[in-house]
Order: structure tokens, then sequence, then C-alpha cells
């Protein structure tokens, strides 16, 4: 993470003190640094050059409108999940030309904004969807252009609740039946088959899984193609890895080199949809010691973040370095960073050698640009944190810290009650 260093002030991100932005308004809160967004997008871009390409970059992973922003200047496209991330991306400014819909359970009101935007794929995940897609297609006077996601059936290494690509997901068709379905759009009016898609989970550390699938996959495009069918691209998902802690990962160049040869066997236009690698390290949370406590023999720092800010530890037992804002390597306390939630479950780091922080010391919890804020929540009716971008020496808000007004909004009490 180059771009956030010790230096004058304590932790900084670029030219500005962390503790700066905390002092001025508050934590719990996010920072991005624009330097890191940027430089993660062109290592993906350097790694696909000589091959016709477009690097989506997946919204889920962190939708705030001034990331997707930064991304969309730079020239990415957009992967989107949801009519709520359709809108996000239309805000932020993505050209419709270069946005690619996934999920499982997309709705006619989904699909409608969709084709009404004229988004460049959709990317099918069952028959049913295909049915669908036609019928509201054809409601309209539309084409829908799809590609058929595929389920390679293979085991990414990651996360059991990050794995999408094996036999038994939700996600995804199986390569057979994927065969079938394509001679029956070849009936279809309003559709035209013009990809194939694959995903198959995040957090992935080696390059054997994705080669792998990608191999498979491009088999898939290989064969639709001998039968007739126009495919003009191949997506071969997000997924890549970061390094929380100690991973070894390989680099986007060593990713695309190591698959070159079945990318350009396929002849088709590669696109990939990276959330993860983009915007993981391109972000910290900021949080304040707020009490010190010892029970028994266990030490805790209870912060004023929590799972409902950060759920990644929570949900996954995820990793994230905790570091003083105030300086490097002060002296270490074994402990768990937790939060005020009222779960046991509420824990941002566990039985770990922690800084010695005192009540009111400010903390970074690192590599959370991606799945961060974008999984936050108000449970426990907790507004959620503030966001700020970083660009150079110059900082803004991005997302403003909500109020207790805000955790009401839309409630309305009957006059029967
Ligand atoms: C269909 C699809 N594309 C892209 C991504 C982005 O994945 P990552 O953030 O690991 O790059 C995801 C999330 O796993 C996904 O489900
Ligand atoms: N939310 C997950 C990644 C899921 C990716 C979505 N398909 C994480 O934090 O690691």
């Amino acid at each position: 993470m180059d771009d956030f260093y010790y230096g004058e002030g304590g932790l900084r991100c670029e030219g500005v003190a962390l503790a700066e932005i905390s002092e001025s308004i508050g934590s719990p809160t996010y920072v991005y640094s624009f330097a890191a967004l940027e430089r993660a997008y062109r290592e993906l871009e350097e790694a696909f050059s000589g091959l016709d390409h477009l690097v989506c970059y997946a919204v889920k992973a962190n939708g705030n409108l001034s990331v997707l922003r930064t991304l969309a200047s730079l020239g990415a496209g957009a992967d989107i999940v949801s009519g709520g991330e359709l809108y996000r991306a239309m805000k932020a400014g993505f050209d419709p030309k270069k946005v690619v819909f996934a999920g499982v359970g997309k709705t006619e009101a989904e699909i409608m904004a969709a084709l009404g935007e004229r988004i460049l794929l959709f990317n099918v995940e069952s028959a049913s969807e295909l049915e669908r897609l036609e019928e509201i297609a054809g409601r309209f006077g539309k084409r829908a252009r799809v590609s058929l996601r595929v389920n390679p059936d293979v085991d990414p290494g990651t996360h059991a609740h990050i794995s999408t690509g094996q036999g038994e997901s939700k996600f995804g068709i199986p390569i057979d039946e994927a065969l079938v379905l394509a001679e029956k759009i070849g009936r279809y009016r309003c559709v035209d088959l013009i990809g194939v898609h694959q995903h198959i989970g995040s957090q992935i550390t080696k390059i054997a899984p994705h080669a792998e699938a990608i191999e498979k996959s491009a088999g898939l495009v290989e064969e639709l193609k001998r039968r007739g069918f126009d495919i003009r691209y191949f997506n071969i998902g997000g997924g890549l890895g970061i390094r929380y802690r100690d991973e070894e990962v390989p680099s986007p160049k060593e990713y695309i080199d190591a698959i070159r040869p079945s990318l350009e066997a396929t002849g088709a236009k590669i696109l990939c949809e990276m959330g993860r690698y983009i915007a993981g390290n391109a972000g910290v949370l900021l949080t304040r010691v707020v009490y010190r406590k010892k029970s028994g023999a266990k030490s805790f720092l209870v912060a004023d973040a929590g799972m409902n800010d950060l759920l990644r530890p929570s949900l996954y037992d995820a990793h994230h370095e905790v570091r003083s804002v105030k300086e490097n390597g002060s002296s270490s306390l074994k402990a768990d960073l937790v939060g005020p939630v009222c779960e046991s479950g509420d824990y941002l780091a566990r039985d770990r050698e922690l800084p010695d922080a005192a009540e009111g010391d400010l903390l970074a919890l690192m590599g959370t640009g991606a799945y961060g804020f974008s999984m936050a929540s108000n449970y426990n009716s907790r507004p959620r944190a503030a966001e700020v971008m970083v660009k150079g020496d110059r900082w803004a808000v991005i997302r403003e810290r909500e109020h207790n007004a805000d955790l009401i909004k839309g409630e309305v009490v009957p006059a029967f009650l």
C-alpha cells in the first residue's frame, strides 16, 4: 500500500495526514487514495496490452460515486449486479456501452432499466432469465445482447462464501447445458448471443484455478463459434486476490501472461470485472479506541467502528492489518479489537498483536477499500461512516457521515397506532 505510509503527522494517505482528516470530521471514516485506485487500474490495463480488451470495475466492491467517477474517467467499464448499481454507474458517468450486468436474480424492472440504457451485455445465468429477457425485450421493441455465464466447475481455493464457480453453486450454467441453451437462443428473436462469461470467485491468490476455468470456458467460446455463433466477447470475471497479510499474490501481468494463449485462441474481445484488485488496497477505515478493557486474562480494545461498518472479519474471519495512526512500530498488545455492536461476533481483529493504543487513539484498518463501506449496514441503529477521497494534498468528504435522522428516513408510524 504505497500510498499509505508513515511521515509527518503519523500515518498518511498521499499528501495528507490521516489524523488531520479524523480531527476535522471524526470517526469512523473510510479514506480512499485516488493514486492507489489509478495505479491498480493502470496495472490491469497494462497487463492486457496487446489484447483487444476492456477492464470493467465491479461496482459492488465500492460503489461510492467519486470512486466510480475516478474509474469511469480512466476509461474503465462497469460490472453491475442490480438496478441500484446501474443507477450509480450512470450517475457517475460510465459509458453504458461499457456496462455488463451479472446476477442470478435480475428483476423485470432491472432488465427494463438496463435495456433502456442500451448496456453492452447481460450476463445471463439461467434458461428462465433468458426467456424473461426475450419476452421483455420483445415487448419493448428492444434487442438484448447476451453473454452466457458458465460455471466451469473449478475450485478457486478461496473462502467458501466467496466461491462462485463450483458444481453446486447458484451461479452460472454448466458448460454442457450452456451449449444446449445456445441452440435455443438461436430461435429467439430479440436476444443476440455474443459472449461467454465466467467468474469463479473472489480473493483468488493462485493462477492455477483461473487458468483451469478459463481454458474450459475458452473451449466453449471456440465450440460456439464453430457452431456459427458470433461470439465477440469473452468475460473472464474478476477475482484477482490482493495481499492482506502475507499472501503471495500474482501480479495482473503474471496472471494475464499465464492465460494469454487461451485468451488469444478465442479471437474475442476480453472483458474482466475486477473489484477487489482495484479498490481493496486503495482504502483504510479510521477508527478511534473508545475503551480499553480487560476481562480475566483477555484484553480488548473497544473501537468506535463495528461489524456494521466493516463486516469482513465477522463474516469471513478476514484479516485486516491494524496500524496506529500516531506512530509506526509502537509497542504491541495481545488483544481483540472489537466494536460496540451487541453481537459476540462483532470484532475487527481477534487474538492479535495490536498497537498498544490508549483510549482516544486513532487506528487504521488497512486494505478496506473493497467490500468495506459497500457491505456496511445500520445494524444497532448505527449511522454509517463518512467516506473521504484524497488526491495529492487535497481531500474531500465524498459521503457525509449519517445522522440519527437518516436512520428513520422513510419510516412511517400509521395513524392507527
Ligand atoms: C460476477 C462478479 N464479477 C466480479 C466480481 C468481482 O470480484 P473481485 O472483487 O474479487 O474482483 C464478483 C464478486 O466476486 C462477481 O460476483
Ligand atoms: N464480499 C466479499 C467478496 C464477494 C464478492 C462478490 N461476488 C468480500 O468481502 O471478500
